[in-house]
């Protein structure tokens, strides 16, 4: 990256008042997802999973959401989550990320770090990444300064724009811009770019923060045909090196991304397994599948 690209961008920044100091808008109106993270602590895996949920319950006016649910995530693994309309796994997400507390239940990040003693925005610096269906960029901002933006929400605005990239944090949006494939539109403006390509920018952004636990609601939502196999790519490049839940009800990517597949039901697990696995249960194609 270079140092006039960087100066530009903060100039820009600047120009357009610069950041918010916690939950920034984007000017669609959105929430901008979990950015903000600097602790780069680690989480203990020793026990092999990553989230661990058990017995969790959330009931909206008497209504049961999330049914004694219990499910476990292993280190960079790339989760795919299906179920039929109102199953509870935007509620699950919630629940993961601080949004919605639990009636009851445990909710564990890593062997030790218990998500429902920290507050939204604590979970976003532990390093779980939500990204929201609805893409939600910065459109007057340029893909550089999107991604720079990333690093930097949590800083006050005078700090945010005196801020300056040091050579490790540019290196490390280099590689993002090469992850999302957006290298050749890094000057261009967000509120220009295909609804596929803001998607990846977006999750460009989470990337900027390195996190360990990336939650993905319906990504190829409204994506051609060669968006959503992009898609597919990165998520596979991601797998490893980031552990991935991605809710989706497009069977066709999920057949391409995943390994397993966990069924939502009336707010709890009804099947796990391969999607040939699932899709051959007959209580899934009963409540799903079948529809
Ligand atoms: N804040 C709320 N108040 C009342 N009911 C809610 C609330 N949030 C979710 N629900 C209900 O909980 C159930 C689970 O909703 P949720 O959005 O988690 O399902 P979902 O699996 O994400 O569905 P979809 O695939 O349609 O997005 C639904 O019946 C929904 O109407």
């Amino acid at each position: 990256m270079t140092p006039d690209l960087m100066e530009a961008g903060a100039e820009r920044i600047a120009r357009h008042g610069g950041p918010v100091d916690h939950a920034p808008q984007t000017e669609s109106g959105g929430r901008a997802a979990g950015y903000g993270r600097h602790a780069t602590g680690e989480v203990d895996v020793t026990h092999g999973r990553i989230l661990y949920l058990e017995d969790v319950s959330v009931s909206f006016d008497g209504f049961k959401a999330i049914n004694k649910l219990s499910l476990d995530i292993a280190p960079g693994e790339l989760r795919c989550i299906i179920g039929p309309n109102g199953a509870g796994k935007t509620t699950m997400m919630d629940i993961i990320t601080g949004k919605t507390r639990p009636d009851e239940g445990t909710v564990f990040f890593g062997s030790t770090i218990d998500l429902l003693r920290h507050k939204e925005a604590e979970i976003a610096q532990l390093g779980i990444g939500r990204k929201f269906q609805k893409p939600t960029v910065f459109e007057h901002l340029t893909v550089f300064e999107n991604l720079e933006l990333a690093l930097k929400t949590d800083k006050g605005v005078k700090a945010s724009m005196l801020f300056r990239l040091d050579s490790a944090q540019s290196d490390r949006l280099a590689e993002v811009l090469h992850t999302i494939h957006l290298e050749d539109s890094v000057q261009r403006l967000a509120g220009n770019l295909s609804h596929g390509q803001k998607q990846w920018l977006e999750i460009g952004m989470l990337l900027m923060q390195d996190p360990k636990l990336l939650l993905l609601d319906e990504p190829v939502a409204g994506m051609t045909d060669e968006e959503t196999a992009r898609t597919a790519e990165l998520f596979l490049t991601l797998k490893g090196k980031h552990s991935l839940m991605v809710v989706e009800h497009d069977m066709s990517f999920i057949r391409t991304i995943s390994e397993i597949v966990t069924v939502l039901c009336d707010g709890s697990v009804l099947a796990q397994g391969t999607l040939d696995e699932v899709q051959a249960d007959e209580r899934v194609i009963e409540v799903y599948l079948g529809r």
